[in-house]
């Protein structure tokens, strides 16, 4: 049979779902690569993936779409890997660094910009000094992993999803499991289930994760990051894309 292509996040936040395929069968039906999200995004859109864990915001790229799973990366409130780092208030930021790993959190970033905050800085695409630069009016926008430990380093660090909810009242999905073709039902019901064993197995995940001094990923994993893809994560999600679509 042929494998399904899947992309997934090469992130912390996706190990939970990595565990599950990895000790299931359904790791045989699979190709699995892991990606900065940026890269899932696009191998879904040139068809180089069948099934990808993408940002939502690419959603708006893909000709032909479906959510095929009950699980997300998604958050309540403060996800604690997703930031605007600045040395001055939001309300002083010149210039905004995007990441260029990012779809979902550099739009993010855009909506609350325009709709929350009302600012208007300079947005920078794949900044020469991103996320180092000398100008304390010079802000970045940071995901993932490389943000864990980074918090108290900046003088302001604005958590984007809990920022979203105070905005909203609403939770926030950054990334979904979406496919660009029909798959067969038995085999999402099976990648679904891989995906909920991987959840329900975090604490003998946890057991092989390296320790870090700066940063507690049980907390991230396990009440942090949330991934089920709820109804009212659904409602968020179609709000967000609305908001994406008139910037
Ligand atoms: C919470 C996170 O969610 C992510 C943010 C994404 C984005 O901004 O495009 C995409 C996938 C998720 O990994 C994170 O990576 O820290």
């Amino acid at each position: 049979m042929k494998k399904i292509r899947i992309s997934a996040v090469s992130y912390t936040n996706t190990k939970p779902f990595i565990y599950g395929i990895d000790h299931l069968a359904v790791h045989d039906k699979i190709h699995l690569s892991l990606d900065v999200p940026a890269d899932c995004a696009q191998k879904l859109i040139d068809d180089r993936a069948d099934i990808g864990l993408i940002p939502v915001a690419a959603i708006l790229n893909l000709p032909q779409w479906e959510i095929v799973s009950d699980y997300c990366i998604g958050a309540n409130g403060a996800v604690n890997s997703v930031f605007i780092f600045s040395d001055v208030p939001v309300q002083h930021i010149k210039r905004l660094q995007l990441d260029p790993q990012s779809r979902t959190s550099n739009n993010l970033a855009k909506v609350l910009l325009k709709s929350y905050w009302k600012l208007n800085p300079q947005l920078i695409v794949n900044a020469d000094d991103y996320s180092a630069s000398a100008d304390s009016d010079t802000a970045f926008v940071q995901i993932g992993d490389r943000t864990f430990g980074k918090k108290n380093k900046y003088r302001f660090a604005y958590d984007l999803a809990e920022e979203w909810q105070r905005f909203t009242s609403l939770p926030f999905v950054f990334a979904a499991w979406v496919a660009n073709k029909p798959i067969s039902t038995e085999f999402m019901a099976e990648f679904n289930n891989a995906l909920k064993y991987g959840l329900d197995s975090r604490k003998a995940l946890f057991v092989e994760l390296p320790h870090r001094e700066d940063f507690d990923i049980e907390d991230y994993l396990m009440n942090r990051v949330d991934f089920n893809l709820t109804a009212n994560k659904k409602q968020a999600l179609h709000l967000f894309l609305d908001y994406v679509k008139a910037l």
